[in-house]
């Protein structure tokens, strides 16, 4: 069901800072940082030849990675994103094996403009797993 690795997301709490390690000490293709009001962060894409890096900072009073980053203060690893070809085939096929869905059960448009959906860390292996259709 999933295909190829779209992400791999670390949440940050200086983003200007996060993004100047990768830019300046690691060498990195770094994007310009884009608002998601709809997520509750901003985000900051690393483009690397097989993948992307997702940096996350938290917009607004209620983001959804601000008590993880309460807890991990430095920041750290906070998700993996996966394309699956049809997001709504796959998210149905995981609520039949038990898997819980974030939020309202629909999908949501990301960062890349294309429909994305969480499952719940518990039930991959202590790991936020992001659905994103390819
Ligand atoms: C722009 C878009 C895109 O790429 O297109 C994005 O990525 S947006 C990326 C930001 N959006 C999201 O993350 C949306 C989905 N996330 C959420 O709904 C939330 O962050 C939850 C995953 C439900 C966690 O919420 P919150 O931290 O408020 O709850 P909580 O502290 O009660 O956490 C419940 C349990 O899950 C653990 N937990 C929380 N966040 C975790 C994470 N990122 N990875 C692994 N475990 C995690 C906590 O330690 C706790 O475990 P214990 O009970 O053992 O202590
Ligand atoms: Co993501």
């Amino acid at each position: 069901m999933i295909g190829r690795l779209n992400h791999v997301a670390i949440a940050v709490s200086d983003m200007e800072a996060a993004a100047s390690v990768y830019r300046d000490t690691l060498g990195a293709d770094v994007s310009e940082k884009v608002a998601q009001p709809d997520h509750g962060v901003n985000t900051v894409f690393i483009n690397l030849p097989n993948t992307k890096i997702e940096l996350l900072e938290p917009l607004g009073e209620n983001s959804p990675i601000a008590k993880f980053l309460e807890k991990n203060p430095s920041g750290g690893i906070h998700h993996v994103c996966y394309e699956v070809d049809d997001i709504l085939a796959a998210r149905d096929k995981l609520v039949a094996q038990g898997a819980r869905v974030l939020g309202d059960g629909e999908p949501k448009i990301g960062a890349h403009g294309k429909p994305v959906l969480f499952l719940h860390p518990k039930d991959f292996l202590g790991t936020l797993t992001e659905l994103e259709q390819a």
